[in-house]
């Protein structure tokens, strides 16, 4: 369904892509993680994917929905994209929705035009009863201050359905609530997609969180795919040392009382190109032919030690 190929994308003043030729799919009634951490380029795929990338991006590669192409798309072409084919969730539901307007038009924007005044309404009660707000009668008419956190972030995710989406980008959609709505909300992601077989991007930076919802994931870094596999198998033998250091710095419950290894160093800003594989200046298993060239990714991993 969503087919990204060697996508990079390049800001202005930067020294290197921030989106490093990128492949990716996501497949009907799929959900797939996009995981890594804060500035690896997660958020930016997802605005390729919607046409929304800043201005002065130079962009390479290719962006397929369906079979078409999105990144030679008009804007009207765009507009349907985004309403039909791809809609976003994002992070902080109240940022996403106007203080001023009622919750109702806030749902009916992008239907109203097709459905006129009266069926958008209807139909904006059905997506909140959909998402499992109480009572949907009610909340058309309410403002979001009136709402909890995590009911405004059922309200954004009725928005998203809205238009009836091919694919869902959630961009890290619980990471604005507390643990118990977080895990209520990834509930209704995964009822969601089980009824209306949309497929979905998750995007975290949580692994523990992807490993409850997706079926595949990707590990970004630096802007480029690092490895990539079937959770289970990501998560039970992890190749890239990326992708094990971000498993072993994840915080569990049990651990009580000791803080998780953290990887030391941090990731390279644009400003700054590492040569060879852009994990290699913290990575532990660092050898000579690690920054002689980038490691391509071969067979799920972009490792050279994983080839050895
Ligand atoms: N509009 C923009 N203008 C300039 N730089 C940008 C812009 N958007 C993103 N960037 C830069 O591109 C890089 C990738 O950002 P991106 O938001 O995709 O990362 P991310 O993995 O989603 O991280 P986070 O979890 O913090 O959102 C970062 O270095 C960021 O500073």
């Amino acid at each position: 369904m969503l087919e990204i190929d060697d996508l990079s994308v390049r800001l202005p003043h930067t020294a290197r892509p921030a989106i490093d030729d990128v492949s990716l799919t996501v497949a009907e009634n799929e959900t797939v993680g996009l995981v890594g951490e804060s500035g690896s380029g997660k958020s930016l795929t997802a605005r390729a994917v919607l046409g929304l990338l800043p201005k002065g991006s130079r962009t390479s590669g290719e962006i397929r929905m369906d079979g078409a192409d999105v990144l030679s798309m008009s804007p009207a072409g765009l507009r349907r994209h985004r309403a039909h084919s791809a809609a976003m969730i994002y992070q902080d539901p109240r940022a996403a929705i106007s203080p001023f307007r009622r919750i109702g038009d806030f749902l009916t924007e992008i239907i109203r035009e097709e459905l006129g005044a009266k069926a958008a309404r209807a139909r904006a009660v059905e997506l909140l009863g959909m998402v499992g707000l109480p009572e949907p009668e009610r909340h058309v008419r309410q403002y979001p201050h009136e709402l909890s956190g995590g009911m405004l972030q059922r309200v954004v995710i009725a928005a998203a359905l809205a238009g009836e989406p091919r694919l869902m980008l959630a961009d890290e959609p619980t990471t604005a609530l507390d643990v118990t709505t977080q895990a209520e909300i990834v509930r209704l992601l995964r009822d969601l997609r089980a009824r209306t077989r949309t497929g979905m991007l998750f995007i975290t930076h949580d692994l523990e969180l992807a490993s409850m919802i997706c079926d595949r994931v990707y590990v970004m870094y630096a802007g480029r795919i690092m490895e990539t596999g079937p959770t289970r198998r990501l998560f039970a033998r992890p190749r890239h040392p990326y992708t094990s250091g971000l498993l072993a710095a994840t915080p569990r419950v049990s651990d009580l009382g000791t803080l998780p290894p953290a990887i030391p160093g941090r990731p390279p800003d644009l400003l700054s190109a590492p040569p060879g594989c852009r994990f290699a200046p913290r990575c532990e298993h660092v050898m000579d032919s690690c920054t002689a060239a980038v490691p391509p990714l071969v067979d799920g991993v972009a490792c050279v030690k994983a080839e050895l």
